[in-house]
């Protein structure tokens, strides 16, 4: 199977917002990801609702919302107004992270739980056959441009044993640092959806970079 392709709206130049949406309309990715910071889960902070809407307005593709903030559960009906088709809290940020996940079901959106790279995946063990993503984050939130973290090839396995465990539908998601020369062994060990941002948006041809991607193997 091709992986699916997300590239990161994060790199992208926010003074040409219309024109890097619709690059990735003409390209061959599969979804938008899209990442919101609030400077309190994460020490940097993104964009909210007002931008997330503009980027609504041009693409043509689903819309994969990472939230990195805390009490996610307070904005999960107005990321859907907002557009998301796919919403992932963090399980870091979660007090009840089975009721937001419902949460999210509730509102038609898929729901997605992000990871980060200290905490073991076997804390997904009771909600894993509930969700339809796990976003595993390999670097630590919060910036685009990071080093890739090595451990993440370790977790993927763990994940996809815990997913055939449970008998869930989980797509295993693989966030920061991603590049041309990582993605085959990811994609090797059970990865099913690559993010990557400054790779697609600092590459001299995007459209050719996230064609590469989408030709892993
Ligand atoms: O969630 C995050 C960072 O916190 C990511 O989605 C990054 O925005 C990916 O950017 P690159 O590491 O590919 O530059
Ligand atoms: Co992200």
């Amino acid at each position: 199977m091709r992986p699916i392709i997300a590239p990161s709206v994060l790199a992208s130049d926010f003074a040409n917002l219309q024109s890097e949406v619709e690059m990735l309309n003409n390209s061959q990715a599969d979804w938008l990801h899209i990442d919101i910071m609030d400077g309190r889960f994460v020490p940097n902070i993104s964009f909210g609702f007002p931008v997330m809407e503009a980027i609504k307005r041009h693409a043509q593709k689903p819309m994969d919302v990472h939230l990195m903030i805390v009490e996610p559960e307070l904005y999960i009906e107005r990321f859907r107004d907002a557009g998301a088709d796919t919403i992932s809290v963090h399980i870091e940020a979660c007090t009840h992270l089975h009721r937001t996940v419902q949460q999210i079901k509730a509102t038609g959106a898929k729901a997605g739980i992000a990871v980060n790279p200290h905490t073991s995946v076997q804390l997904l063990e009771d909600v894993i056959a509930d969700v339809d993503m796990v976003c595993l984050m390999s670097v630590n939130p919060g910036f685009g441009g990071q080093k890739f973290i090595e451990n993440t090839y370790r977790k993927i396995e763990n994940l996809k044993n815990l997913i055939i465990q449970r008998n869930s539908q989980a797509l295993i998601e693989i966030d920061g640092g991603v590049n041309q020369d990582n993605a085959p062994l990811l994609l090797e060990k059970g990865a099913d959806a690559l993010v990557a941002g400054s790779f697609v948006f600092s590459s001299p041809d995007p459209l050719q970079t996230i064609a590469d991607l989408k030709a892993v193997k």
